[in-house]
């Protein structure tokens, strides 16, 4: 771990190739680093790929719970980065995994979801019920004061909220009932990033959609993704390394750098994604502190053209 205050600006090859060196476990956020929204970020497929060459484990470790694993997988098909499904961990699946295995979710109940089709899949891969989330049902527009469709459900033991393009008041109606109604039914946010990056701007992130609850509920939610150990626990269910030889490389200082010094391995931020200057340096700066920092994981790719 490091422990100076001050972190280490990578912008040589010879910087590149002493980390490189300095690690075997890379746990690369995706986000941000990999792709902002639709782009692929120069360079980036060419150092993964020669990464593997270099005999290097390539993890990834994303906090969007929009796609399923197959989805994901189909993401790094399309940009033409190779991947096995057992390298791939989100929070969908690590949300669906800890209801699972940790809470034991009883198979008589169900878990009422404000989410899209791919944290559903992760739901139904593990057996757990649900409900809610991409029905049509759930889209419809609720005149204020009617709450009609609004009808208490006891066997909902569960609410489950990540990244949905398609929240809306009915869906806040039901959870928000589901939450203050039924005794024991847990609140479960898949992960509470405040913006989401796409092509050098930023939108409301999953943490945005589920504020409304929070508030309204005024509950603590269990959270899931990058920084908290459930995320970790996730990976760790399948895959193990040496935490000294690891490194996670992301773009968000208080999910991807906290959930790397939380985890006790070093970090690498990129400046690709929601991270700016004024985060690092000004009067507002982080306490949190990478180890590393670049401009671009693409800028790896020197090391690339100098091995061919
Ligand atoms: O709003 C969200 O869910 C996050 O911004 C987004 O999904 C982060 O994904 P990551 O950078 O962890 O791949
Ligand atoms: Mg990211």
């Amino acid at each position: 771990m490091s422990d100076t205050t001050e972190s280490k600006r990578l912008t040589t090859a010879q910087d590149y190739a002493s980390l490189i060196d300095k690690f075997d476990t890379f746990l690369f956020d995706c986000d941000g680093v990999i792709w902002s929204g639709p782009k692929l970020i120069p360079g980036v497929r060419e150092v993964i790929a020669w990464l593997r060459t270099k005999g290097k484990n390539v993890l990834f470790v994303s906090n969007n719970a929009s796609k399923s694993r197959p989805m994901y997988k189909k993401t790094f098909d399309d940009f033409g980065i190779d991947t096995t499904d057992d390298e791939l961990f989100n929070s969908g699946f690590a949300s669906a995994l800890y209801l699972a295995k940790i809470l034991n979710f009883p198979k008589d109940k169900k878990v009422y979801v404000i989410g899209m089709k791919g944290l559903e899949e992760e739901l139904d891969a593990v057996g757990v019920a649900h409900c809610g989330g991409s029905d049509p049902a759930e889209m419809e527009y609720m005149p204020a004061k009617d709450y009609t469709s609004v009808t208490p459900d006891p066997s909902v033991g569960a609410v489950l909220c990540g990244f949905d393009a398609f929240v809306n008041y009915k869906k806040y109606s039901k959870a928000h009932t589901y939450l203050t109604k039924n005794p024991g039914c847990h609140f479960i946010l898949t992960n509470t990033d405040a913006t989401f990056p796409s092509g050098g701007e930023f939108y409301p992130g999953s943490g945005a959609m589920s504020a409304p609850l929070v508030y309204s509920t005024k509950m603590t939610p269990t959270v899931i993704g990058k920084p908290n150990s459930h995320m970790m626990d996730a990976i760790l269910a399948s895959k193990d390394f040496d935490r000294s030889r690891t490194i996670m490389v992301g773009d968000n200082l208080e999910t991807d750098i906290l959930f790397g010094q939380n985890s006790g391995i070093e970090t690498l931020l990129t400046m690709t994604g929601v991270t700016n200057e004024d985060h690092l340096l000004g009067p507002k700066k982080s306490s949190t502190v990478p180890t590393y920092i670049v401009n671009s994981l693409g800028d790896f790719k020197v090391l690339v053209d100098e091995s061919k």
